[in-house]
């Protein structure tokens, strides 16, 4: 059965969404080959300098030679496990574009979460297209105007893709908040072309 799409509200320019992109069960046996399978690292990050664990598990998938980071740290790179390689494969032809690169975040429970950032890093290039496929357990997804202050939530769905491109990352803030209570795991995959 397709499932309502949840998020009834318009989203900003340079977002878009799609509920049902993977099946249920597609989804569900990707969470599970992800989750045992991956490398998952938790490094930590200096905030106002203070050094933290950050609040989710991560790897980073990348062609070699692809170099990327954020907060001063470079990520080390794991080659692409087959079932990814395909799905970015089927990425590169359905948004013609050159995705080299894969961050997958592990959210543990509701207490895993990742603060309000633009992927604005100068290797993204300018106006980059990243796609952001979500398994496991509904979450809350919150965008914020730089200027205006104005945000919008959206409801992310297993198995639904998310894109940003154009002016997202210039003219936005994006965030995935703690949110009590909640039990379940979610996984993430955000594709993306590192220059
Ligand atoms: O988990 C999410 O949906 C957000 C991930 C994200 O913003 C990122 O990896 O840059
Ligand atoms: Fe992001």
């Amino acid at each position: 059965m397709q499932r309502q799409n949840a998020n009834l509200n318009p989203l900003p320019n340079g977002f878009s969404y799609q509920t049902n992109a993977l099946s249920a069960q597609k989804s569900l046996d990707l969470f599970s080959f992800l989750r045992d399978n991956l490398v998952w690292q938790q490094p930590t990050i200096t905030v106002f300098g203070k050094t933290n664990p950050i609040p989710r598990w991560q790897c980073f998938i990348a062609d070699t030679g692809i170099q990327y980071g954020y907060s001063g740290r470079t990520l080390t790179a794991e080659p692409w496990p087959t079932v990814l390689d395909a799905m970015r494969q089927r990425l590169v032809k359905q948004f013609d574009m050159p995705f080299n690169a894969l961050l997958v975040n592990l959210y543990r429970d509701g207490d895993d979460c990742m603060g309000w950032h633009s992927d604005d890093e100068k290797e993204l290039g300018n106006e980059p297209t990243i796609v952001s496929i979500s398994l496991g357990a509904e979450r809350l997804f919150k965008i914020k105007h730089k200027l205006t202050k104005q945000v919008y939530s959206l409801i992310l769905h297993s198995g639904s893709c998310l894109v940003m491109h154009g002016t997202s990352q210039r003219d936005y803030q994006h965030a995935l908040p703690k949110q009590a209570r909640l039990k379940h795991p979610r996984i993430n995959l955000t594709f993306r072309c590192v220059r």
